[in-house]
């Protein structure tokens, strides 16, 4: 039998709707149009699909978008000035660097500097505190829109043992820490493997939600996958000009019971979380 194909696209359409909607009413109460700015510094090619389909979204849902280019060379204090300039701007609400940075940039110092209350990526220690203790501000966008997801499919999550392949603090961590919360789309067991990982095959075996977030293109294979599963695919990687993510779709979709593709999966709904992220930050300051 083949898996369910999670429209991630479809999903994302219907929650950039009930954005817009709510966009629109924000706006007739408090003429205050919502903001978004977004750094990047350098190139990077997730961060390039993400721009731009990211601007596009913004438009749609009536959120102002603004997009802040720096040549790969700037350096550290002219980045972290930028932020402090945009935190003091009254008319931008959200703001959000994007990742990577450029090696020779201290990530962790930019983020900090980030005021938390426009930090829609929730990256901020103070966002990030919140989170883990079950009362967050902003949800970080891609586990959010992860979440959403596996709603979607109405398998239940309680009990049940997620298995994450990548421990960054952009989607595994956070990821984590959502799924292990109380409540509905949650409660599950969490199993968080990375490159130090021992018998990562066997334990990936053992999932009943897999959420590989590594960056190796079709790193999951038919082989580790239960029957059953719920597959989850995060990984944005270009090969040959194609996009293409962290599992081996063909195959595994005869196993699972449910799978996101690539594209069309988490990254619409990345993008739609962030809009909803940028509405509530509007509506706080
Ligand atoms: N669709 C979306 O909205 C988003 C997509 N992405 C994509 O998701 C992928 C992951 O991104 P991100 O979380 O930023 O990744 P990072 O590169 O920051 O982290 C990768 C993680 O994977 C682990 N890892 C790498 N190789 C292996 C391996 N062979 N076995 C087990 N673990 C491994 C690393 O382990 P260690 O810590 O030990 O190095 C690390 O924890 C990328 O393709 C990125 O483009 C990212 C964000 C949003
Ligand atoms: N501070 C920060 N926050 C992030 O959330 C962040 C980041 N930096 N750096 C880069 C990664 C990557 N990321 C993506 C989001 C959406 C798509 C996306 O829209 N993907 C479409 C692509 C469709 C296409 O254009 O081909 C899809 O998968 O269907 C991709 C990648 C967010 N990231
Ligand atoms: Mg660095």
């Amino acid at each position: 039998m083949s898996a369910e194909i999670i429209d991630g696209k479809k999903l994302a359409i219907t929650f950039r709707e009930q954005v817009a909607q709510e966009v629109a009413q924000f706006k007739e109460q408090s003429q205050i149009v919502p903001h978004l700015t977004a750094i990047l510094v350098g190139e990077d090619p997730a961060s390039a699909v993400y721009v731009r389909n990211k601007q596009r979204a913004c438009e749609k849902a009536g959120i102002q978008s603004t997009l802040k280019r720096l040549p790969a060379e700037t350096t550290q204090d002219k980045l972290h000035k930028l932020v402090q300039e945009l935190n003091a701007d009254q008319s931008v609400h959200g703001i959000l660097v994007q990742l990577p940075l450029p090696k020779h940039i201290d990530e962790v110092a930019i983020l900090d500097v980030v005021n938390p209350l426009k930090d829609v990526d929730a990256f901020h220690p103070e966002n990030v505190g919140l989170i883990v203790q079950g009362r967050p501000r902003y949800l970080p966008c891609t586990p959010y829109g992860i979440q959403q997801m596996i709603l979607s499919t109405e398998m239940e999550t309680a009990g049940k043992h997620a298995v994450i392949l990548g421990r960054s603090e952009i989607v595994g961590k956070p990821m984590a820490m959502l799924l292990i919360q109380r409540g509905l789309g949650a409660d599950a067991t969490v199993t968080i493997c990375h490159s130090r990982t021992q018998n990562l095959k066997e334990i990936v075996q053992s999932a009943d939600i897999i959420i590989a977030a590594i960056g190796k293109p079709e790193f999951v294979t038919a082989d580790m996958v239960k029957p059953g599963a719920v597959v989850i695919d995060v990984g944005i990687n270009r090969v040959n000009e194609k996009l293409v993510g962290d599992v081996a779709f063909d195959s595994v979709k005869e196993i699972a019971s449910a799978i996101t593709p690539v594209p069309g999966g988490v990254g619409p709904m990345t993008i739609a979380m962030l809009l909803k992220n940028t509405l509530t930050a509007a509506r706080i300051l």
